[in-house]
Order: structure tokens, then sequence, then C-alpha cells
């Protein structure tokens, strides 16, 4: 592939036939703003060889230093632009700013990685303010060296922000956000913000209060002293996040009250403090009713420099111009976007590795920031984040596929082709309760899609695609084990990936043995050994972590589910031929669902032993009246237990009808009752009794918001 400044910056110009030598020595002329800065160590770290008598030099300050006056019209009127020039005895480097001074050195340490240095023209500068990473996840938090890379990754791609907020550091959140950290805990807070000082990116440490707040005097000290703490280990970005809760921390007036005085009382009396940072109760339009006037009264309310997060239309969603035209009004600023991509916390099976596409081209202009919440698999986040960093730079000349390709190159140059197959057949995120979903195998669909139609229509094989499709087995199988020999490229990352690789191998075996199935149902002893060995490699693919309960998921979008529909064709035939009962389910499971309730639809079903379940959803689930949910068996089946979790006290489930059925046609009504007292868990009587259905109803006769939290049964041993 080509070289390409990453960013992609907004203007680039390269004389094609000329070029010089990389200078040996440099005089370095050098203004004064830059004097505490890390421009110059930057600098210094990439060109170590100053020597005060040489030829070629390096002029290098920002636009009130003398040094580069002659240049000062040259540099970009914009927070964070610089101007590049290579002539043929001087580089000069002009910034806006001091930051923008150290991106055009991480430009000039990318053209420094070739053997000439062009003599080339670039005056850049970033379409978003702030531009970065907000680690928000569920699940486990980066380790210390994880953010320590991210956040040299972070420098060397121009991203200008990270936001600390993992939800399941107690620290952050609830019990103990009004605690100091322990000393060592606080000391690795502290190498973090100095790292992200060395990297020109502003630390912010957040805050998860909302769940157990007391709005009164005591909590507002608590929580200030906690600022102060965090303050003092060097951390000059602060944020609050109301994300995630109920009770009375969700009340707008008071969160606006609360922030309005952190605003007054901390960081405008700090002065050396990035504006303040909130994530609302209601951050997407799915769970907002304006009506209600909690967005309208935090518009009002909170201090106009106070950044007001979004994350879209709905909890995952892209990011367009109807998405900010809706929030931006009615938070009366731009919206500081928190983009819910590439994490995948609630489908933790699944790798999201594939490009960052979907948001709007068009909409720099109307955002004060655009944040990724990424995997807890920090190095294999960096696909996205590379494109998250290509695309907040420069919208307009951002290219989703060329983008993501580079970013594959930049984590394993020396491996690119392979994690790129990889990459390309583990993007999709498989059925989920946000109803999110990606592009996966995209460049081999239409071959996977005419193999399989061609089969299942008229039982012939289309040979053109027969040949792709085992090409591509083979190049996964290879991809597969090249990356897990790769040895010291990225071990961080085959760490992380590990359990996909030996998936992802194994769905290459899958596939070639199915493959192989194709061509032999005719023949009676030849075929047995191939479905055999594909059965195998089916128990292998489901049960193959612990830490996953179905194991974890490895070219589910299109690769496995073709592979199974010709696994089931061809024992299906040969079934037909030799009159034989071989089994022809691939994917087995006893319980289908099915509804009209548009969030549930989605969602997929569970068995593990003796266990059936509605996998949980992580939206609030709008349920009209009358809509139902039916989880249908593919058998009568005996009952031990059945519980519900809607996320409601008792009152709520009386808009509820829970129904059992032999046959489909008869139904009788089941009675729920609380587990646990408080609890929001519901037990319905329905021990003993043989079921082949089980509906849900909302009779009341209005929609009716809930959480879908748990829907389990147990059956009779
Ligand atoms: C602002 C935000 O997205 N907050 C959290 C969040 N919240 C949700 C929800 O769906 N939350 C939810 C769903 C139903 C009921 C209550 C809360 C998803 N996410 C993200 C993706 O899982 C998660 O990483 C993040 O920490």
């Amino acid at each position: 592939q080509e070289f390409r400044l990453q960013p992609t910056p907004q203007n680039y110009t390269v004389q094609q036939d000329d070029s010089i030598s990389i200078p040996r020595q440099y005089r370095l002329m050098a203004g004064n703003s830059l004097n505490n800065g890390t421009a110059l160590p930057l600098l210094r770290s990439l060109m170590p060889e100053e020597a005060p008598d040489a030829a070629f030099r390096i002029y290098i300050g920002t636009k009130g230093d003398k040094v580069v006056s002659s240049y000062r019209k040259r540099i970009p009127q914009k927070s964070e632009g610089y101007f590049l020039k290579i002539e043929k005895d001087r580089i000069i480097i002009a910034g806006a700013d001091e930051r923008g001074t150290y991106y055009g050195v991480q430009t000039l340490a990318q053209l420094l990685t070739l053997d000439k240095l062009p003599l080339a023209e670039v005056a850049d500068y970033p379409d978003v303010p702030y531009r970065g990473v907000v680690e928000g996840f569920y699940g486990t938090p980066w380790s210390q060296e994880d953010r320590i890379r991210q956040l040299d990754f972070y420098g060397r791609n121009k991203m200008n922000v990270y936001l600390y907020g993992p939800k399941d550091d107690p620290y952050h959140s609830t019990p103990h956000w009004r605690k100091p950290y322990p000393a060592q805990e606080a000391e690795r807070l502290k190498q973090l913000v100095d790292r992200a000082r060395d990297n020109n990116v502003i630390f912010y440490w957040a805050i998860h209060p909302g769940q157990d707040i007391r709005w009164n005097e005591e909590d507002r000290e608590l929580l200030l002293q906690k600022f102060e703490s965090m303050y003092q280990l060097g951390v000059r970005g602060f944020a609050v996040f109301f994300d995630d809760i109920s009770g009375e921390g969700t009340k707008a007036d008071k969160q606006a009250e609360l922030l309005n005085y952190i605003d007054n009382h901390f960081v405008q009396v700090k002065k050396d403090v990035a504006p303040l940072v909130m994530c609302p109760t209601e951050y997407n339009k799915s769970w907002t009713k304006v009506e209600g006037g909690y967005l309208t009264t935090l518009g009002e309310k909170l201090n106009k420099d106070i950044q007001i997060m979004w994350t879209g239309n709905r909890v995952i969603a892209t990011i367009d111009r109807p998405t900010l035209d809706f929030i931006n009004p009615l938070i009366k600023r731009k919206a500081y976007i928190w983009w819910n991509f590439p994490v995948s916390d609630y489908v933790r099976d699944h790798l999201l590795m594939g490009p960052v596409y979907g948001n709007g081209l068009d909409i720099e202009d109307g955002m004060s920031a655009f944040v990724s919440n990424p995997m807890e698999h920090a190095e294999a986040s960096k696909i996205s984040l590379y494109s998250v960093a290509d695309y907040t730079w420069n919208m307009e000349k951002f290219d989703s596929d060329t983008s993501w390709r580079h970013a594959i190159k930049d984590l394993m140059p020396l491996h690119a082709e392979y994690l790129e197959t990889f990459a390309a057949h583990n993007s999709d995120l498989g059925k989920n309760g946000h109803g999110f979903r990606r592009e996966e195998s995209i460049r081999l669909q239409p071959a996977l899609s005419a193999l399989l139609k061609s089969y299942l229509e008229k039982g012939e094989i289309d040979e053109t695609a027969y040949n792709q499709v085992d090409e591509e087995c083979r190049k996964i199988i290879l991809s597969a084990d090249m990356l897990l020999a790769s040895g010291n490229e990225n071990r961080p990352l085959i760490d992380e990936i590990r359990p996909w690789l030996t998936q992802f191998k194994l769905v290459g075996e899958y596939g070639k043995t199915v493959l192989e199935m194709m061509r032999l149902p005719q023949q009676e002893e030849a075929f047995l050994p191939g479905h055999a060995h594909a059965q195998a490699l089916q128990t292998l693919m489901t049960d193959n972590d612990a830490r996953y309960p179905q194991g974890v998921k490895s070219g589910s979008g299109q690769l496995m589910p073709t592979f199974d529909a010709l696994f089931e064709a061809s024992t299906k035939q040969y079934n037909q031929r030799f009159h034989t009962a071989l089994n022809a389910r691939a994917v087995y499971s006893p319980y289908t669902l099915e509804s009209n309730v548009q969030q549930l639809a989605l969602l997929p079903t569970q068995q593990k032993g003796k266990e059936g379940s509605i996998a949980p959803s992580n939206e609030v689930i709008l349920w009209q009246a009358g809509g139902s949910l039916t989880l249908s068996m593919d058998r009568p089946r005996v009952l031990a237990t059945l519980r519900i979790d809607l996320g409601t006290k008792e009152e709520g489930y009386t808009h509820f009808r829970l129904e059992t059925s032999l046959d489909g046609k008869t139904w009788r009504n089941a009675n729920l009752q609380s587990v646990w007292k408080g609890y929001t868990m519901q037990k319905a009587d329905v021990k003993g009794q043989k079921v082949l259905k089980i509906r849900l109803t909302n009779t009341s006769g209005s929609e009716q918001k809930v959480y879908f939290k748990a829907f389990r049964l147990t059956e009779q041993e």
C-alpha cells in the first residue's frame, strides 16, 4: 500500500521529482512559546543531532514567535492548525498554538519514515475540536500498559482527549466515588496523566456518582474533594457521568445545579482546567421525551461552557445531520458525541474489527467533540480508533475502506494481509439488544450467496463460487496460524484476540469440510467421515472458552450461516438418498423467539443444559399496547422454574399477562410473584407444567417502558 499521512491532512502538496536526504545534523531555531511544551522534546527524539554550525536548519514555533514570523500568513487560522514545509536547506514547523506545532512534528515524524524526505508543504488543522476516546465500557478495564500504549497512539494520530471512566472502577462509580484512590492506584493514574501530557492529550477523569448521590452539601463537597485529589495528581480535565442510573440522581435540575457549582467553584477558579463535560441520563433520542423537559432543563440551566454528551438516536447508533439537528437546539450547544463503537460489552463474544462507516461526512460543524467508546480489548480497538482519528480530523476526505486497511497495516505491518483477512470476517455483532449490526465478509458475500443459492435451489455446485469460497477457507486457516505464530510484532494484540483466532481457524476448517461434503451426498460411505468431522468442529466451535457461555463467535455474520446451511442441505440430501437420519441441524437451539415488539424481536435465545433464556436487552423497551413476546420450544417440555425481570416493581407487572400453552391454541394464565422483596425479579407458578409455548403480553392498553433484564426458564430433570 502506498504511503499516506495519518490523519489525512487538509492540504498536502509534494514536489514529485525532488526530495532530500534526511539531514543528519541541523541547527535548531525554536520559538520561546515552546519552552514548556512537548513539540520540542518530540522533535529532538526524532532528530537527535543538533549542531549550532550545521547548514541545515529547522525553524519551529507558534504564530507569535519571531523565528517563524515570515510564515505567519501560512499558518491556518484554526485551533491546533499548523504549517509544515520541507525545503532543500530547511524545515519549517509553525503552529497556530503549541498543540498545532506538536501535530506538525507528528506529521514530520511520519515523513521521516520514508527513505528520503519529500519537498512538501502541509497546511493542516482538525475539523472537530475534541477528538479521542472515552474508556467508558462495562467489563474489565484496560490495564496500565494498555493505557500507556493508547496514549502514545493518540499522540501519533492527533487525538487530543482521553476520558477515564471505566464503569467497573469502584472509585469512578458507586460505591467508592467519594473516596480518594489508594496510593498505588493514584500513582498509576499520575503516570497516565504524565504520559497524556507527553502526547499532548487532555486527560479527563470522570466520576459516575448518580446511582447513590444525595443532593446535599456533604456529597457536593465530597465530590469536589475527589476532583481536587485528582487535580493534585495532574488531572486537568473533569467529567460527570449520569448515565445508566435510576432514582434521585436522575433529576435534571439537581444535576445542573451540581455541575454549575463545580464549574463556578472549581473549573473557573483553577483557570488551567478544560471545560467540564457531562453525560446526561437521557443520553440518546430513543430514551428521551422532549416534553418531559429533562434535556431542555439542562440546555437552559447548565453554564454555556459545560459540554453535554450524546450517543445519538439510540444507545448504539451512527451520527448524522438529523441526529445533531434534534439534540443541539434542545441543549443549546453543540453535542459532545459519545460514539458507542467499537464497544462490545453487550456482545462480548464478538470482536468488532471492521471499518468505521455510517457517520455523516458533512457534520463537522455540528459537534464539539467525537469520542469513541472502545472494546475492553485495547489493541484490537485501535483499528476503529485509527479511523475515528482520521474521520474527525478531516471528514470530507475520509474514506472508510482506505482508512481501515491502513489501520490494519499500522497495527501489524508485517502481518497486515493476515490481519486484514481476520478483521474482514470479524466485524458484525450478531443479534443483540441494541439492534446495531455491521457488514461482514463483504468481498466474499457474492460468492457465498451464489454457492448457497445454486445448491439450495438446484442442488448444483456453482464451481466459480465454490473455488472462491474454498480459497478463502484456505486463507482463513493460514491467516489464523500466521497471526498465532506472529511472535513479538504485536503480542498484546495476539494475546487479546487469541480465542477468536483459534475459533477463526475452526471456521476455516469447518468451511473446507462442508465444501467437501457438498461433493459427496451421493456416495454412501465417503460422506460419513466428512459429516462426523463437521459435527466435531461444530462442537469445538460452541464450547471453546469458559468466559463465553456459547463460545466466542467468529465469522458469525456470513461465513457460519452459509456453512451451516450447506451442512444441513448436504446432510438432508444424503438422508433422502440413503434413507438415513443423520443429524442435519448445525446450530441446535430448542427455543425460538417471536415478537411484534420491535426491540425484542432481535434478541437471541440461549440454551445451557437445562436452562433456556432470552438474552437481556441493553435498551429501554418501548412495549406497545397489545404487544407480545412468545417463546416456543421444539417439543413440549416440563418446566421447573420461569423467572422474568422487567426492571419494574410489583405494580409494573399488572400491565402484563403471562400465559402458557401445550398446543399453541389454548392458553392458560400464569401468576407472577416477587422473588425477593424490593427487587424487580418475578417468578411464575409454572412448576411441573408441560408447555410448548410461553407468551407475555402488554394488556394495559398503553405503551409500557420496561427493561428486559431477564427471561429465564429451567426444565425439570
Ligand atoms: C452512555 C453510555 O453508553 N453508557 C453505557 C451504556 N449504557 C447502555 C445501555 O443500554 N444502558 C441501559 C439499558 C437499559 C436500561 C438501563 C440502561 C449501553 N451502554 C454502553 C454499551 O453497552 C456502555 O459501554 C456505556 O458504559
